[in-house]
């Protein structure tokens, strides 16, 4: 079982080829509601390739809640553990204009995720194989999460988004920390091959169309992904890490493991949508043939 605890949204997509002023109104092109959320993203990531996940967060007590519900239990994900809270369902509301995106994100409910709904699941965490982290919940919860991990000896895979959440000593207490570059370099405050030396088989660096990166402990491993017509990178690295998550659990090493969510990363890239462009496990192993 691999258990995430995380955010999950609803994504609230207005597209638009005027941007209002301030005080003024225009009328838009498009609007879709799309589930989202880091966490979410990634338990469906992994979920679709098989892995058998477990989800610990929380939604509001509205409909957006029970659609978000129903959606992760549609991907075979448990649900048990994704408590329904009085603060409004968790939203990121995304203005598309000119090919560029304006989002703000109202976290309500995942930000109830807190030490009691850690304690609450802890049979779950017990039988996990892997915890997966990312930063949209409270970092006390995250903090309290890695001291139960530590105390258990159960693997943690940290994925740091959004960065400026991140707090230096954690990079002690798990065991994969996957940032894209921009993330690797505002954590630790220098460029990404220098980061990857000081933390060898831990930190995995995300390279968006160029693959991903670690360090084995005598070299730099990058691994390049395959050239692929990218159509919306959105999910690109919740893709990458819920294969990784994935491929890990699954008993392949850090670079077979790399080179599987490189894989399964470039298909989502070919699809609108986070979760849309997720592929099944046939899917990957298809384009694995290929590469080879
Ligand atoms: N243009 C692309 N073509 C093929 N694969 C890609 C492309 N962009 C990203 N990927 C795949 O997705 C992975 C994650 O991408 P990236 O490093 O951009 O992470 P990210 O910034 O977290 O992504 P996003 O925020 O867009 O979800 C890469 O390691 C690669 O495997
Ligand atoms: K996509």
């Amino acid at each position: 079982m691999i258990t995430v605890i995380g955010s999950i949204n609803m994504d609230l997509v207005v597209k638009t080829a005027i941007y209002p002023k301030q005080g003024e109104t225009v009328l838009g092109d498009l609007f879709t509601t799309v589930p989202g959320g880091k966490g979410a993203n990634q338990a469906v990531a992994a979920a679709r390739l098989g892995s058998a996940v477990g989800m610990i967060g929380a939604v509001g007590n509205d409909a957006f809640g029970i659609e978000l519900l129903n959606n992760l239990t549609k991907e075979k994900i448990l649900v048990e553990g994704v408590g329904k809270t009085n603060t409004a369902t968790g939203i990121a509301n995304i203005l598309l204009h000119n090919n560029d995106n304006r989002i703000i994100v109202v976290p309500g409910a995942n930000f109830k995720v807190d030490r009691e709904m850690i304690d609450q699941n802890i049979e779950l965490i017990k039988a996990s194989k892997l915890i997966m982290l990312q930063l949209e919940i409270p970092v006390d919860t995250i903090d309290y999460v890695l001291d139960i991990c530590g105390q258990l000896s159960i693997p943690v895979l940290l994925n740091p988004a959004p960065a400026r959440n991140f707090k230096a000593d954690w990079i002690h207490n798990v065991t994969y920390l996957t940032p894209n570059e921009t993330e690797c370099e505002e954590i630790f405050g220098s460029d990404y091959e220098t980061v990857l030396k000081q933390y060898p088989h831990k930190v995995i660096v995300t390279l968006g169309g160029e693959g991903a990166a670690y360090f084995n402990g005598e070299e730099i491993i990058k691994i390049p992904c395959c050239k692929t017509n990218a159509v919306d990178t959105t999910g690109a690295g919740d893709t990458f890490n819920g294969a990784f998550a994935h491929a890990i659990c699954g008993g392949k090493s850090i670079e077979e493991s790399v080179h599987f969510a490189n894989a399964a990363a470039s298909i989502s890239v070919e699809k609108f949508g986070a979760q849309g462009g997720m592929p099944q496990l046939s899917e990957v192993n298809e384009r694995l043939k290929k590469i080879k």
